[in-house]
C-alpha cells in the first residue's frame, strides 16, 4: 500500500558511468519509508494509480522545472567546524588545526553551545540535499550526543564519531583526552548511548569509531579503537595520507605509511572510511582496496590541505570504493554540489597539469578526467555503498531519500543529458524545494 506517490522526472544513477533519466515517473513509498515500485507513463496501472493517489491525497505532482534526485550522501563532514567554515584555509594544515579548529573544538565542553551549532548545521546539511552524513564530533561525550538528538529529531540519516586524539606531542593540553584509557572507556560509553537511543527512536544514527588520524593518536588509543571496532562490528573513520606534513609524519615515528600503520591497528575494514588520500601510493591503494575500505573525496579540502590531487578516476578504474565529502571546514562549503563540480574541476587540472613552464606532454596525468556522471555516482551509491545503506538510487526496494530540486530555464530547449549538466553546475541552496528521508519530508521552503 503506497503511503506516498511522486509524480515526475527522476535522475539515478545506474552504474559508475551512466545516470539515467526517468521522464514523468510515478516512485511510489510505502509506510517503511521505502520506494515499492515505480511505473512509467506506459504502464496499464498508472493512470488508476495517479488518479488513486490524488483522491487520497497522497500525490507530490513536480513541476515541469523541478526534478527529482536522490539525497547525498556525505562521507566526511566535521561538525563542530561549523562555525568556522571558510575561514583560515590560507594556512597549513597543522597552524590551521592548531590555532582555528582545536580551540573551536574545545568549546564543545559547553553543551548549549553544542546545541546551537549542531540545530543550525543539521538544518544546513538538509537544506543543502544532504539526506545522510558520516561525521566527526568532538571529544566531548554529552556534546556529540546532542549532535546525535539533533540529526534525530531533523531526520538526517546520521553517523556520528566521539574523536579520540591523545597524543601530548601532537594535541594541546587544553583539547585532548588525558589518557588512552580514558579515550577508550569514553568512546565505549558513547557507542552504548547512542545503541540505546537507536532502540527509542525510529532514528538511523549509528556510533563510529574516529581516531583523529595517525599524529593525534598514541598506539595504544589506535590499538584499543580496532579492537573496539571489531567487538561492535562499527563504521569507522579517520584522515589517511592527507597531506605532505601528515605523510612524512607517519613515516617518522612509525617507519611506514600511514595506511600500513591504520591497517597494523586493525582500523581498515569495510566499514571504514578514511578522508582525502591524496598522497597514497599503489601499494596504499592495493591494501585499502583489499581490506575494502572507501576513500571519502574531499576535492574542495583538498585543495588546501592535500597538496595534490585524487587521481579519482584511477581509483575507480582499479576498483577501490571512493565517496564524496564536503570536509565541513577544511572545505569551505557543505554542498555536495559545489564538491560534485570541484571534483570535475580538479580531475581536469591532474588531466593537463598546472604549470605551462613544463612540455604538454610532462605537465598532468593523462586519463584523469572524471565526468559529471562519475561524480553524481560518488555523491550518491559511493557513499551508500560506503556505509552499507540501502539508499542513494531511485529503485524500488531503496530508501525514499530523495530531493527536488527547481531547474533553470535558459530560453533554450535542453535534452535530458543536458538538464542533468545544468542541474550539477548551477543548483544551489535556494534551488532545492523539498528534502525527504525514508519518505519523510525533512526539509521544505513551503
Ligand atoms: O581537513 C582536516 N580537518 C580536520 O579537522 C583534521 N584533523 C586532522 N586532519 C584533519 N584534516
Amino acid at each position: 500500500m503506497e503511503n506516498l506517490v511522486i509524480c515526475g522526472t527522476y535522475y539515478t544513477s545506474k552504474d559508475v558511468n551512466e545516470v539515467e533519466v526517468h521522464k514523468d515517473n510515478l516512485i511510489c513509498i510505502d509506510h517503511s519509508g521505502t520506494i515499492s515500485r515505480t511505473l512509467s507513463p506506459d504502464d496499464k496501472k498508472y493512470l488508476a494509480l495517479l488518479n488513486e493517489a490524488r483522491e487520497k491525497d497522497r500525490l507530490i505532482k513536480l513541476q515541469a522545472n523541478q526534478y527529482l534526485l536522490p539525497g547525498f550522501i556525505d562521507l566526511h563532514v566535521h561538525a563542530p567546524q561549523w562555525p568556522q567554515a571558510g575561514l583560515a584555509l590560507d594556512l597549513p594544515l597543522s597552524d590551521w588545526l592548531n590555532h582555528y579548529t582545536f580551540p573551536l573544538e574545545a568549546r564543545f565542553t559547553d553543551k548549549g553551545y553544542a546545541r546551537r551549532v549542531y540545530h543550525d548545521f543539521i538544518h544546513e546539511l538538509l537544506s543543502q540535499g544532504t539526506t545522510t552524513a558520516l561525521m566527526f564530533g568532538t571529544i566531548h561525550n554529552d556534546a556529540n550526543l546532542e549532535l546525535a538528538r539533533q540529526a534525530v529529531n531533523y531526520g538526517l540519516r546520521a553517523f556520528v564519531g566521539q574523536v579520540v586524539m591523545d597524543n601530548p606531542d601532537q594535541t594541546p593540553t587544553y583539547y585532548r583526552n588525558q589518557t588512552s584509557a580514558a579515550a577508550l572507556r569514553d568512546t565505549e560509553k558513547f557507542i552504548q548511548e547512542i545503541l540505546e537511543l537507536r532502540k527509542n527512536t525510529s532514528a538511523t544514527v549509528m556510533p563510529v569509531i574516529t581516531p583523529r588520524f595517525v599524529p593525534s593518536c598514541t598506539d595504544k588509543a589506535l590499538l584499543g579503537l580496532g579492537q573496539l571496532a571489531h567487538q561492535y562490528d562499527l563504521p569507522i573513520q579517520s584522515h589517511l595520507s592527507e597531506s605532505n606534513w601528515e605523510h612524512e609524519y607517519a613515516i617518522k615515528r612509525f617507519g611506514m605509511h600511514d595506511t600500513a600503520v591504520m591497517d597494523r591497528f586493525h582500523l581498515l575494514t569495510d566499514k571504514s572510511v578514511m578522508a582525502h588520500g591524496t598522497q597514497l601510493t599503489a601499494a596504499d591503494l592495493t591494501t585499502v582496496r583489499q581490506r575494502g575500505t572507501t576513500i571519502a573525496h574531499c576535492p574542495l579540502s583538498n585543495i588546501y590541505f592535500g597538496n595534490g590531487v585524487l587521481p579519482t578516476k584511477k581509483l575507480l578504474r582499479l576498483g577501490n570504493r571512493v565517496g564524496l565529502g564536503s570536509d565541513i571546514s577544511g572545505g569551505y562549503s557543505p554542498s555536495l554540489y559545489h564538491n560534485i563540480r570541484q571534483a570535475v574541476k580538479s580531475s581536469q587540472m591532474l588531466t593537463d597539469g598546472v604549470d605551462s613552464s613544463q612540455p604538454v606532454e610532462q605537465r598532468g596525468v593523462t586519463g584523469s578526467r572524471i565526468t559529471m556522471a562519475n561524480a553524481f555516482y560518488l555523491a550518491t551509491v559511493g557513499g551508500a555503498k560506503a556505509l552499507h545503506l540501502k539508499t542513494g538510487q531511485i529503485v524500488p526496494g531503496f530508501q525514499a531519500d530523495f530531493q527536488i530540486v527547481n531547474g533553470h530555464q535558459r530560453l533554450m530547449e535542453l535534452s535530458s543529458a543536458d538538464i542533468f549538466q545544468r542541474l550539477m553546475y548551477q543548483t544551489e541552496q535556494q534551488d532545492i524545494q523539498s528534502v525527504y528521508v525514508a519518505g519523510k519530508r525533512v526539509y521544505g521552503k513551503d
